[in-house]
């Protein structure tokens, strides 16, 4: 099961180069959570900073009980254990198969036999659709088999924290849909907690139950899908329907006369699309009732929220959609 990861005071620079200050948060146990923000804003550092390979300068990152910028180097290796991560291009050993490349937490952190590790190897490359590519190298696989390869080698010490950095970069519109389907379905199964950095509005809008934008070297603002899709904060307003009008400029920000010469422009956000859900049929325990989150808080859902590709509308339907997907088919 997945546990939280509390953030606290958290500043990080190097040298005189202030990454953010004072980020502040808390990522839910079990959910999926994604991490947005311009280039630069160090996200791929944050992440850095939660497993313990940057130390921030000042603030906490509570993961169970441990801190994780003080812990002591074998509590590290420990707490490690944890997390799962998904670096960026799978970063796999291009001389080692992928059988041998998906073992390899295996063989480095636990004293199971082969024939064990032959049996767990099997059944994460069967959880994201590799069966059959244990010989290949690296190199004579494709970018979205080398996520899937990084991704099982992720999950072979059963972790409670899924950390995944851009695991959508280089991958087409088709092969990014199957990575987030697969993401839904690895929540529902194991319930680990998860957090992703993407770039990629597509994936941010339909994937996670919470969002995240950093800007500024700061945390502009985390919470439930539904509330920051609808949000008129210029620069996350900005930044999730894609527009150049806002706060952020070509290079990360704008100053105040270009935001004035701009005038106030307010878009409106564009409508909510219904959420992924797992392809067996099952509602995740993390998935909120479609609207509810804008319901409680007495928000206009922006107009189209929730209609999905057949044309009904999920915050009314919800019940009989729900009722029809656990039939059996
Ligand atoms: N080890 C390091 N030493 C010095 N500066 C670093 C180091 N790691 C990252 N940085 C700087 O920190 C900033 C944030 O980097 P990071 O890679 O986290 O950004 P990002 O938000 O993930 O960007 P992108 O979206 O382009 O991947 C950059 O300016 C980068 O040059």
């Amino acid at each position: 099961m997945g546990i939280e990861i509390r953030v606290e005071g958290l500043r990080k620079s190097f040298g005189r180069q202030v990454i953010w200050e004072d980020v502040t948060f808390t990522i839910p146990a079990g959910e999926i959570s994604a991490l947005l923000g311009p280039s630069g804003t160090g996200k791929s550092v944050f992440l850095k900073n939660l497993i313990g390979l940057l130390r921030p300068d000042r603030g906490h990152v509570y993961v169970g009980d441990g801190d994780v910028p003080r812990l002591r180097e074998n509590e590290l290796y420990e707490m490690r254990r944890r997390f799962g991560v998904l670096f960026q291009d799978g970063a796999l050993f291009g001389s080692m198969n992928v059988y041998d490349n998906i073992a390899f937490p295996l063989r480095e952190h636990t004293r199971k036999g082969e024939g064990e590790i032959r049996r767990i190897v099997q059944e994460k490359m069967e959880m994201v659709g590799l069966t059959g590519a244990e010989g290949k190298l690296p190199g004579e696989i494709s970018g979205g088999m080398r996520k899937r390869a990084g991704l099982a080698r992720a999950l072979v010490l059963d972790p409670e924290i899924i950390l995944a950095d851009e695991p959508d970069s280089g991958l087409d519109p088709v092969r990014t849909a199957y990575l987030n389907q697969l993401f839904v379905d690895l929540n529902c199964e194991l319930g680990a907690t998860f957090l992703i950095v993407t770039h990629d509005i597509g994936t941010a809008r339909v994937l996670p139950d919470n969002l995240g934008l950093l800007f500024r070297r700061g945390l502009v603002m985390f919470g439930p899908r539904e509330m920051v899709l609808s949000s008129t904060h210029p620069a996350v307003n900005q930044f999730f329907n894609a527009r150049r009008q806002g706060p952020i400029g070509m290079a990360e920000e704008k100053d105040q006369s270009q935001i004035d010469d701009e005038g106030a422009y307010q878009a409106m956000p564009a409508p909510i699309p219904p959420q992924l859900m797992p392809s067996d049929g099952r509602v995740r325990p993390s998935m909120r009732r479609p609207g509810e989150w804008l319901r409680r808080h007495q928000v206009k859902p922006p107009p189209g929220s929730f209609i999905d590709d057949e044309g009904r509308n999920w915050m009314t339907e919800w019940d009989e959609l729900v009722a029809e997907r656990r039939r059996p088919r």
